[in-house]
């Protein structure tokens, strides 16, 4: 445990019973558990394959998964489950499905294929009638009631509408043999709690968890860890309840005392020194939470150097502000040698990076948008991955309906119309529906001939796929489907088609080297990818939301757009939701370990007029003493401003040689 303080190694030596690890940002909490891992390993106090860590995204997982190598030499430590909630519960949907009334290939719905079921549930309702009744059937299942449940449980009118709109959903998710993102909890926590023999079989699979940002846990999740750490608690959970910024979607920062509650015997450890940040930016840091309430306070302090003040710019604008940024970005990497990797812009919502892209591109910094290139949700990617869902579940009408118009093959929306209805009439999926003679008659000749092939194809498909590894049925989609022919007919020149071509590549080479898992299973793991976890970004800059930064660490932070409205943003304010927004600004603070500027535009264009800003209100809850206000220092900002041309002769200088 080297160079671990003793808290640190208490909370890594506690294996008998349940554990809390309740500390502040940078104090170790997620070092602890890779730590924990590595010594249960290599104790042998669990074999690698009975420990499940669960981290908060994809990302972390496979974060963790890394250090732990780094860790424990050899592959000791390969058979640990590191993973996420939603991966854990599809591991065990999987596993279980028939149990659950799903058939093996089961399909997992994205939020668009759950859009498109309210859409066509709903005829003629507007966004706020749709997105209102999706959500309270997440809520529902977040609860994790059955449609049954849902409609006893309801009070209000609002509740009784949910129900009804959960049930009739429910219904199809259940012909199409489908689960949403919240049944991939709901579902095996169900299980877990009414089906002993299952709730056997799965603790003797996983003997202890681990649980990263504990706080952001929602109660469905919390009680899936119940059901699978026992009476006795085999769990270390680490978290910060200053950190809990999931609220809005669900997660319950009062799971921390229910954990306390639930298991009496449970041992909190505290850790409060600060390793990551600068003594600066962590008191910065420390006086802004401590205007939250606090039901567990907590001390962090930090042995490392003052370091610089915080820089905090008024701007103009919006393209000022990110012209400014970037310019400092690369001042800073020329003056320390530092790679573009150990910098990393903040901001509260994602519409906010485009300025900053633009500033980045004139300045050819490169950098790396998370969650921008969304690689999931590209139109070749989600057309191939509908023809793999539609393979080996005929019964996924989502995915037939995108599937059998990509590429087109002139079957029309009034001949798909027909043909679901004819479908529904004969109890039959719309795939198994075009394999049926009769029902191919009653459709127009050239649709029924088209839709025949596209049957064949599938037949075709389905067989290609029993006999060759899943990244070369990939392949062998685009190519079969006659998708890669119609991207080379859309795309104007051979530059065009090669990235679109890429990014079939790059789904196929997903689908390599799967442990022998087929075809199915590595659709349903990829369906569980997020928009902000494909990030391979190597040396670029990140630019990423504030909600993506958790758990993260970066040499040089900025933050942008702090200016009221933005941050605390407008909606939390009117909902009442202002510590949390305040919680937020201390995950983003506490990100930084060596410097940190804080930014806002004063002015701005709203509905095309122009509008004044007022800088956020959380400036005024940070020590002065801690702050650099340019503009407002003379002297500094003019010795800055020689550095910084002395700066830019030399790269000048270097440049040509000299
Ligand atoms: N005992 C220690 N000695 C030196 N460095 C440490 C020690 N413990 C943790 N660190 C380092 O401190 C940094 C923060 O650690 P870690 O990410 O585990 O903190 P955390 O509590 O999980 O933070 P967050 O709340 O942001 O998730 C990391 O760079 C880690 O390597
Ligand atoms: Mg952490």
């Amino acid at each position: 445990m080297q160079g671990m303080n003793s808290p640190q190694q208490e909370a890594v030596r506690h294996t008998e019973g349940p554990l809390l690890v309740l500390a502040g940002a940078g104090s170790g909490k997620t070092r602890v558990i890779i730590e924990k891992i590595a010594q249960m390993v290599q104790k042998g106090r669990y074999p690698a394959h009975r420990i499940a860590a669960i981290t908060f995204t994809n990302k972390a997982a496979r974060e963790m998964r890394e250090r732990l190598a780094k860790r424990v030499r050899g592959d000791a430590a390969e058979g640990v489950r590191i993973c996420t909630f939603h991966a854990l519960g599809l591991n065990i949907v999987q596993i279980d499905h028939a149990k659950l009334g799903l058939k093996r290939g089961f399909s997992i719905f994205d939020p668009d294929d759950v859009m498109a079921q309210f859409k066509d549930l709903m005829p003629g309702a507007d966004k706020d009638a749709l997105y209102g009744a999706m959500n309270l059937v997440s809520k529902a299942k977040n609860l994790a009631l059955s449609p049954e449940k849902a409609a006893a449980y309801a009070k209000s009118t609002r509740e009784k509408e949910g129900a009804h709109w959960y049930a009739l959903y429910q219904e199809r998710l259940q012909a199409f043999n489908a689960v949403d993102f919240d049944d991939l909890i709901r579902l095996p926590l169900n299980l877990l709690e009414t089906d002993d023999e299952a709730r056997a079989a799965w603790r003797e699979r996983i003997g202890y968890v681990l649980v990263d940002e504990y706080q952001d846990t929602n109660d469905a999740q919390y009680r899936l860890l119940k059901a699978l750490a026992g009476e006795q608690g085999q769990f270390t959970c680490v978290g910060d309840d200053d950190q809990s910024i999931y609220a809005w979607r669900g997660a319950n920062p009062e799971n921390i005392d229910t954990l306390a509650r639930d298991y009496p015997s449970l041992r909190v450890i505290k850790l409060e020194q600060n390793y990551r940040c600068s003594n600066r930016v962590l008191r910065a840091a420390n006086a802004l939470i401590a205007n939250n309430p606090h039901t567990h306070p907590k001390q962090l302090w930090s042995e490392a150097k003052d370091g610089e003040r915080i820089r905090v710019w008024e701007c103009n604008d919006e393209a000022h502000e990110a012209e400014k940024v970037a310019a400092e970005i690369q001042f800073m990497a020329t003056k320390h040698g530092a790679p573009w990797s150990d910098f990393c812009v903040l901001f509260r919502g994602n519409h906010q990076s485009r300025a900053m892209e633009k500033a980045m591109q004139m300045l050819r910094i490169p950098y790396h948008l998370s969650g921008g290139t969304a690689f999931l949700e590209r139109q070749e990617v989600k057309d191939i991955l509908s023809w793999v869902r539609v393979m080996v579940n005929p019964d996924d009408d989502s995915a037939f309906l995108r599937a059998v118009q990509a590429p087109g093959r002139g079957v029309g929306q009034t001949t798909l119309a027909k043909l679901s209805e004819l479908a529904r009439n004969k109890h039959l999926s719309m795939a198994h529906a075009i394999a049926s003679i009769s029902v191919l008659q009653q459709l127009p000749t050239r649709a029924s001939n088209a839709l025949d092939q596209f049957n064949e194809t599938l037949h075709q498909l389905r067989q290609y796929a029993t006999q060759h590894p899943p990244d070369q049925v990939i392949r062998h989609i685009a190519e079969r489907s006659g998708l890669l022919a119609q991207i080379r007919s859309e795309c104007k020149n051979e530059q065009l088609f090669t990235l679109r071509k890429n990014n079939v590549e790059e789904l196929a080479s997903w689908f390599e080297g799967g442990k022998g898992q087929g075809i199915a299973d590595l659709a349903s793991q990829l369906a569980l990818f997020s928009r902000n976890d494909k990030d391979d970004a190597g040396n670029q800059v990140r630019l990423m939301s504030m909600h993506a930064a958790k758990g993260l660490e970066f040499r040089f932070v900025f933050i942008i757009g702090m200016q009221e409205g933005v941050l605390p943003h407008e909606a939390s304010l009117e909902e009442g939701r202002l510590e949390e927004e305040r919680r937020l600004l201390y995950v983003a603070i506490t990100r930084a370990k060596e410097q940190l500027w804080m930014s806002y535009a004063s002015g701005g264009k709203k509905w095309g007029e122009r509008v004044t800003r007022l800088p956020s209100r959380f400036f005024e809850e940070l020590p002065a003493a801690e702050l650099h206000r340019d503009g407002l220092d003379p002297e500094a900002d003019k010795a800055r401003s020689q550095e910084r041309s002395e700066n830019a002769l030399a790269n000048i200088r270097a440049m040509l040689g000299r």
